[in-house]
């Protein structure tokens, strides 16, 4: 059966109707999909300014362009695979635990029928109960962290449970293969000098925003791909490791950041390894203008589909005909 695809932007126009991710079809207008997008509108655990609960709504709004076809990577990623919008994740608003364990629950549920998840934030905590769920899918995850931030810092105001803290609580409940963890796009002031120890001890290979501009995204991919190998791979793109000149609309910006063109190359670099799950997180309408982060935003969670896309795409072939094509 062909999969059901995005609403026709040639026949209802584009600004019409009720915003999907992409256009696509709600989940439960399809049953089960390959590819689930889910909106995580959380933003309880932001240390300077909030609103990145409005996130899930407004790069769903922003994302009403985005055409079938992707000519970079080659793929029409919802005719290869059925990718399906499931909605936003009902989140306690006033209590931190309890939405991680809903984040966590939610995410298990999606991915029970081998579905691989996006998710849009929300604040960087998300990503840890989705973790959490990764690592119970597929074991120890290999990680790309794209950030201004380290976000392995330990607490803040006694709090372990942050948007700065969640890498350093996935190392500690052994989420992740310490073999291959890599911030990229880190820059601006830290506490001290112990936050980059502390961060290196956990594991974590960094390259800043400073080695992306030296050494260009080509060198950069190479570097990433011989990290990461074939281990099952989340990517985490906290928005915020664009340039505010890329993405104003965020919580706390950092001056000095890559473009949208680098991160999108960057993403391209990374098809064909084994990403499992990803999120794009920290997108706060209320700072933003004229769409800016939103556009960014749904322009890298379109990639980011692209890429689960083509992974199904190999290993549905792999699975129908394990030889492969004749030598
Ligand atoms: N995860 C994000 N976006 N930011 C973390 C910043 C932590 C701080 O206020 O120092
Ligand atoms: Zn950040
Ligand atoms: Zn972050």
């Amino acid at each position: 059966m062909p999969h059901l695809g995005p609403t026709d932007s040639s026949r209802t126009p584009r600004f019409a109707g009720p915003a999907s991710f992409a256009r696509l079809p709600r989940l439960d207008e399809v049953g089960t999909a390959d590819i689930v997008v889910a909106g995580v509108p959380f933003d309880a655990g932001v240390s300077y300014r909030p609103g990145a609960r409005f996130g899930p709504a407004h790069v769903r709004e922003s994302s009403r362009l985005l055409r079938p076809y992707h000519p970079a990577l080659d793929v029409s990623p919802f005719e290869v695979a059925q990718v399906a919008d499931a909605g936003d994740v009902a989140v306690n608003p006033f209590n931190i635990e309890e939405a991680l364990e809903t984040v966590e629950e939610s995410a298990l549920a999606l991915t029970a029928s081998g579905a691989r998840l996006l998710t849009i934030g929300g604040d960087h905590t998300i990503s840890l109960p989705l973790l959490r769920a990764a690592k119970q899918r597929h074991g120890e995850i290999a990680l790309l962290h794209f950030d201004a931030h380290l976000d392995t810092w330990d607490t803040y105001f006694g709090a372990d449970y942050t948007h700065g803290t969640p890498f350093r609580r996935a190392v500690e409940e052994g989420l992740l293969d310490t073999e291959a963890l890599c911030h990229l796009g880190t820059r601006g002031p830290l506490y001290s000098k112990k936050d980059l120890e502390d961060d290196r001890r956990f594991g974590f290979g960094i390259v800043t925003a400073a080695d992306i501009y030296h050494q260009g995204v080509v060198e950069v991919v190479d570097r990433v791909r011989q990290r990461i190998g074939d281990r099952p791979l989340y990517v985490s793109i906290d928005i915020d490791v664009l340039d505010p000149a890329h993405a104003p609309g965020t919580g706390t910006p950092e001056a000095g950041g890559m473009t949208s063109r680098e991160l999108l190359e960057i993403l391209r670099g990374l098809q064909g390894l084994n990403l499992v799950g990803a999120d794009v997180v920290e997108v706060s309408p209320p700072y933003d203008h004229a769409e800016i982060t939103g556009i960014a935003a749904s322009h890298v969670a379109y990639d980011l589909v692209a890429l689960l896309a083509l992974r199904h795409e190999a290993e549905a072939s792999i699975a129908t005909d394990p030889e492969g094509p004749p030598a």
